[in-house]
């Protein structure tokens, strides 16, 4: 077996997977760093990861928007970890953070390394959907390799009522926009609906307005042949 297998050394025990998901603003972040720094305390060696897309409050530190923070390694995808921090800090980490799961698309076979053969304790914080409310990145697909799931809500900015999904408040549709209460705002189903709803309205007033001038113009151009 690899010498970096951590089943095979007497000291490592059987590795975990921990998933945290929920909304924007439902303290995913939070309760990342504080079950990692729950570990710490007990005396494991922890690290923490982060999509280094994610250049919000901080280039090298995982921060919630309350603005408690951790040190991390801001890296563009997970698999490079090993690489980067070093094969023998590597042996000795007892548990590794990850946030901003959804931009990770190795997630799954980084988690099924690290937590199946190398016996580290994972802990993963990630959005489970997206603006549209559609599975984000690969966050759902590392569910059945998880020991835990935790699903958070956040107080919806409408009403105060729990918040289950996150609205976005431009109309630009990529699918990875970065950004925090500027752009983005938790909210209960009733507000999602209402709110996609208008929007949709709004949309169809303006394909309706330029389908008139539109007509116009050919009315127009008509009339004057
Ligand atoms: N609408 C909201 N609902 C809940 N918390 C909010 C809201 N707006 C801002 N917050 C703040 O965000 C904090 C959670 O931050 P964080 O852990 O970074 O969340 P997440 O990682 O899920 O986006 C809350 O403790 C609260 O102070
Ligand atoms: C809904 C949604 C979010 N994002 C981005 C916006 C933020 O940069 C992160 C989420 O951060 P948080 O720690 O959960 O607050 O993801 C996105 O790119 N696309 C979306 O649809």
């Amino acid at each position: 077996m690899h010498p970096l297998h951590g089943l095979n050394s007497s000291h490592r025990r059987p590795g975990e997977v921990h998933v945290i998901v929920g909304p924007m603003f439902a303290g995913k972040t939070t309760a990342l760093l504080r079950r990692v720094t729950a570990e710490s305390d007990t005396g494991r060696s922890v690290a923490m990861i982060k999509s280094s897309k994610d250049t919000r409050y901080a280039k090298d530190a995982v921060v919630t928007h309350d603005g408690t923070k951790f040190p991390c390694w801001p890296l563009p995808d997970l698999l490079s970890f090993k690489h980067k921090i070093g094969d023998e800090a590597y042996q000795k980490l007892d548990v590794i953070g990850i946030d901003e799961a959804q931009f990770f698309g190795d997630l799954y076979d980084f988690c099924c390394e690290a937590a199946d053969l190398d016996g580290k304790t994972i802990v993963i914080a990630g959005l489970d959907g997206d603006y549209l409310r559609r599975s984000f990145g690969s966050v759902l697909d590392v569910i059945p390799l998880a020991d835990t799931v935790t699903k958070l809500t956040a107080r919806c900015e409408l009403c105060g009522k729990r918040a289950f999904f996150t609205l976005r408040k431009t109309d630009e549709l990529q699918t990875e926009l970065i950004g925090g209460a500027d752009v983005y705002m938790p909210v209960c189903r009733l507000h999602y609906a209402n709110e996609q709803r208008s929007a949709a309205m709004e949309t169809a007033r303006g394909s309706f307005g330029a389908t008139i001038a539109q007509n116009d113009l050919v009315v127009k151009t008509a009339a004057t042949v």
